[in-house]
């Protein structure tokens, strides 16, 4: 009996185990679905020279822009970063994937984790869980002008096709560029009296560009050729991760299809230039359906601040015409719009509409209004920009809340501000978790006479519907009856306008702590930053790799 029951004990045991072997292997293969992919990056300086004037560029593994990463929708994706600058920290935020379940590895450093310091690894793990085209990118300090920048490419599952059909998928990244170096613009922006970081010295397509060195002893570097073959369909997936223009592209003589904004599906509508904001990707379709004896001119060129810079030029090089072959025309006669047609910008913006079928529309109803009035202030004789009047600031000890919503009535966003001091804050706005939140972005006045800027605001860890977009004053009893709630697109970044408002919505479904900002780089340096939180107490089991930094992390 004892030996027997001794026996079927070890079965049981044995049985348990196998059951708990299969329950956790099952688990997993239900965590991971998709691919595991694995990266090894190195990041580092190095001597370039991306438009003939020699600096230091951010490299990963040696490229600039950094590689593009492709995936399918539910794969893992795993970067371990190896920290090789002498003297820099670094983070990586993995813009447009939400991060849902991985919070603690939206990279934003001072919100999420504290910097991967010199000589440090640090791992990234998320899941990309929808298709579409994303962008990454540094987010310490100023860090992401000095080239830490690339994309993310992510197809549906094989059984789920895309709403349109293209022969061929390409990738273009858009940058302004700079010669000084990330430290000497922000001590001028951070010094008394301020140093405004001017405009760009040239503009890039896929990390290539041209500056008028000719007193620069190095090389000059042609732009990019783009090879096409006549009457086939082109997707080409542009981003832009300009530090502060606006842009319009364009390629010559041909239309653009826009069919995905910020990785989602929207109707097809045809352009002659795409507007594009830093932080923002769009897919376009190219038919190459023009005189394939000849190469095209690609442009890009600056919007919404008055054009001092040149455009970019690449070719669009048809099949068997060689790829030096410059286009017979001159790049600056290609068309491009006047750079303050705000209306013109607008229209597109208006005309982007969700997808049928594809996009899920907006809650009707919305727990919450955030009213954000975007100012350009002084806090201690410091240039700044503050939202509701107050300033982020990486200074912890601040943990002044910020207000909600700004004395509409009292303000009058067409004026310099007339009290000009802003308070610092920690910039925190907690949110009711699964609450539907309505964000209005007002945009106001700067510190300069008859001037306002254009924002390109981002969101971390969500997607937006954008609600609708107006000239003014806010006005929160009439403008809301001209929201669209039908078929507005989702996105995570979007521009409000200079001396205009911009309405979003959103469900905050994803626990943990997001970074709200203006795109520009300077404008998110001089503290045009809110952090919303929500649901906290669900994000368990934070990474030790993620708490402390150097030291403190042992
Ligand atoms: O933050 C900024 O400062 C300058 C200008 O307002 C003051 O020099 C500018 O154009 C900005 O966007």
């Amino acid at each position: 009996m004892m030996r027997s029951s001794r026996f079927s004990d070890t079965v049981n045991v044995f049985t348990l185990l196998m059951v708990i072997c299969f329950i956790v292997l099952f688990s997993s293969s239900v965590l991971v679905e998709g691919k595991i992919r694995r990266f090894k990056w190195e990041v580092k300086y190095e001597l370039k020279s991306p438009d003939c004037f020699e600096k230091l560029v951010i490299t990963i593994n040696g490229q600039f822009p950094g590689p593009t990463i492709k995936a399918q929708q539910g794969d893992t994706i795993i970067v371990e970063l190896k920290n090789s600058f002498m003297t820099e920290n670094v983070a990586v935020h993995w813009h447009g994937i939400r991060q849902i379940g991985t919070p603690w590895f939206d990279g934003v450093e001072g919100v999420t984790q504290c910097p991967i310091l010199p000589g440090e690894i640090f791992t990234y793990q998320f899941v990309v869980d929808r298709p579409g085209t994303y962008m990454y990118h540094s987010h310490y300090g100023m860090q992401r002008e000095s080239g830490l920048i690339g994309m993310i490419r992510v197809s549906p599952p094989s059984t789920e096709p895309e709403p349109f059909t293209y022969d061929y998928d390409r990738s273009l990244l858009l940058t302004d560029w700079y010669h000084k170096g990330m430290s000497e613009k922000a001590t001028g922006l951070a010094s008394i009296p301020f140093k405004w970081v001017g405009e760009p010295q040239s503009l890039m397509i896929q990390g290539r560009g041209r500056f008028n060195c000719t007193n620069n002893l190095t090389t000059p570097q042609r732009s990019e050729a783009e090879v096409c073959n006549a009457s086939n369909t082109y997707r080409l997936r542009i981003g832009s991760l300009t530090s502060l223009s606006a842009l319009s592209f364009q390629i010559e003589g041909h239309n653009l299809t826009v069919v995905e904004a910020d990785g989602h599906y929207v109707e097809p509508f045809t352009v002659r230039n795409l507007f594009i904001y830093s932080g923002e990707t769009y897919s376009v379709l190219l038919k190459a359906d023009q005189n394939p004896s000849r190469n095209y001119w690609i442009t890009t060129s600056i919007v919404s601040r008055q054009e001092k810079t040149s455009p970019a030029t690449a070719v669009l090089n048809y099949h068997n015409n060689h790829p030096r072959q410059r286009p017979q025309t001159l790049a600056s006669s290609n068309f491009r719009p006047k750079w303050n047609d705000t209306r013109h910008r607008l229209a597109q913006s208006l005309a982007i509409k969700a997808q049928k079928g594809y996009v899920q529309a907006p809650p009707e109803n919305f727990d919450k209004v955030i009213v954000l009035l975007n100012t350009q202030n002084k806090v201690n004789g410091y240039m700044r920009w503050s939202v509701n009047n107050h300033n982020l600031t990486d200074a912890f000890d601040w943990r002044f809340t910020p207000p909600e919503s700004y004395d509409s009535r009292n303000y009058d966003v067409f004026a310099v501000p007339s009290n000009a001091n802003a308070t610092m804050s920690d910039g925190i706005y907690r949110l009711k978790f699964n609450s539907t939140v309505d964000v209005i972005l007002q945009n106001a006045n700067t510190m300069s006479v008859n001037n306002s800027e254009t924002h390109p605001w981002h969101l971390h860890g969500h997607d937006f519907w954008v609600l609708g977009y107006g000239e003014g004053k806010f006005n929160e009893w009439e403008d809301p009856k001209r929201y669209n709630l039908v078929d507005p697109i989702m996105k995570n970044t979007v521009a409000v306008q200079p001396y205009g408002w911009t309405a979003l919505r959103f469900r905050a479904d994803n626990p943990g702590v997001w970074a709200f900002h203006c795109h520009i780089e300077s404008h998110f340096f001089m503290g045009m930053r809110i952090v919303f939180e929500s649901g906290i107490d669900r994000v368990a089991n934070l990474p030790s790799s993620i708490m402390g930094c150097g030291q403190t992390k042992r």
